[in-house]
């Protein structure tokens, strides 16, 4: 670079470094001024996500960026990101208390991380919590005493024996509600096991969301839903959509959803492992699509294996989806094995039509997940 180059470089991005500081100084205000709505919020009880103001603010933001000749996708994106820690600070003023009469929150297994994060965000809702684990059933009594709401998050594998054997006797206007990822047998047990109000809920996400805005909680009736009505109420509150279901289609989703979704991701992981595939360098040569799905299946290996192991034999029936799935593998490889690119295509076609409008959706979506995925990259 000759001298004139650099001095001009050098010139243009103390410049750039200027804007980029009074970016810094506009974000800080639009922070204090989200603050503020967050108090107004919790004052009047109204929802952290607000999607019809998102939805507005975005259509005048992108046509007004249009008019500056300023990419409308360019300042959607940068709004979607300032949103993401609106719905991240708006949780510091804490969230309005639906129900002021309600006695204890009592979280059996809440040292779980789910347990965990359910009882933050009814503390940070003016609600006492209290937390029963293993070792706690001796004073067990005492604690559901003054109970207004249990709600049991403990593994699958011990859940309905625990309701049955623990939570038969509490008081009879206590809502017992689960989070249990199946429903049907929860359900049940917990129908069986109190004569009150009983719902259950399985939170469509991991305990490691920083807020609840736009997650989804699946949402199955059990008795007396005028009783726990305050609490769905609640858990929008905080931001999140619910979505009814029965619990046997709810579980029959899961078997896809849940089941073999992290099978297959499982048997991924499983089959680098045994091809003893070098990470460190197939990184190296990966393109972001590649990035995401080894991002998808390594974090599966970050996590407990016990929770996984919970999710994947929850249901006896996930057996025949993976099984199902294990079937077309072998047709498809077997296309692959007698050279018949025709079929494949043809079957390619086939599919493609099935999916109809969702492919292209999803090609939308996932362009701009690998856009960020790229982003990420610092080497
Ligand atoms: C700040 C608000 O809360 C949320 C955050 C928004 C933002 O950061 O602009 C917009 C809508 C809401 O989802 C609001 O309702 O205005």
């Amino acid at each position: 670079m000759n001298e004139k180059t650099t001095a001009d470089l050098e010139n243009l991005r103390g410049l750039i470094d200027g804007v980029d500081q009074q970016l810094i100084h506009l974000l800080r205000k639009r922070l204090d001024l989200v603050a503020q709505v967050g108090v107004v919020k919790h004052g009047a009880g109204l929802p952290i996500y607000a999607p019809q103001r998102e939805a507005a603010m975005l259509a005048k933001r992108r046509d007004e960026a249009q008019k500056m000749n300023v990419s409308p996708q360019l300042i959607e994106d940068i709004l979607r990101r300032l949103m993401r820690e609106s719905y991240l600070n708006e949780k510091d003023v804490g969230f309005k208390q639906i129900n002021e009469n309600l006695g204890d929150v009592v979280i059996v297994g809440g040292e779980g991380k789910l347990g965990g994060l359910f009882s933050q965000m009814l503390t940070l809702s003016g609600y006492q919590v209290k937390i029963l684990d293993k070792d706690d059933w001796a004073s067990a009594a005492q604690t559901f005493e003054g109970a207004g709401l249990v709600i049991v998050t403990v593994p699958i594998s011990i859940t309905c024996e625990l309701i049955r054997d623990k939570l038969s006797s509490l008081p009879n206007d206590c809502i017992l509600a689960d989070l249990t990822s199946v429903k049907t047998e929860p359900v049940k047990a917990m129908l069986a096991a109190h004569s009150g109000p009983v719902v259950g809920l399985h939170p469509m996400f991991g305990p490691d969301v920083g807020s609840l805005a736009k997650q989804v909680v699946v949402v199955c009736h059990g008795r007396d839903s005028a009783k726990y009505q305050w609490l769905l109420e609640q858990i929008q509150i905080w931001g999140a959509r619910l979505v009814e279901a029965e619990p046997e289609k709810h579980d029959k989703a899961m078997q896809l959803v849940q089941a073999m979704r992290h099978f297959s991701s499982f048997v991924y992981g499983l089959n680098l492992y045994k091809e003893e595939a070098d990470i460190g360098s197939l990184l190296q040569f990966s393109s972001p699509i590649y990035r995401l799905e080894l991002a998808m299946v390594g974090r599966l290996f970050a996590q407990s294996p016990e929770l996984y192991a919970d999710i994947i034999f929850a249901q006896k029936e996930s057996m025949h989806a993976i099984g199902g799935y294990l079937d077309n593998y072998s047709q498809a490889l077997y296309l692959l094995q007698a050279g018949d690119r025709d079929a494949f295509v043809a079957q390619f076609k086939e599919v493609a039509q099935w999916f109809g409008d969702f492919a292209p959706q999803f090609q939308r979506e996932s362009r701009a997940m690998l856009q960020s995925v790229n982003d990420m990259k610092t080497d």
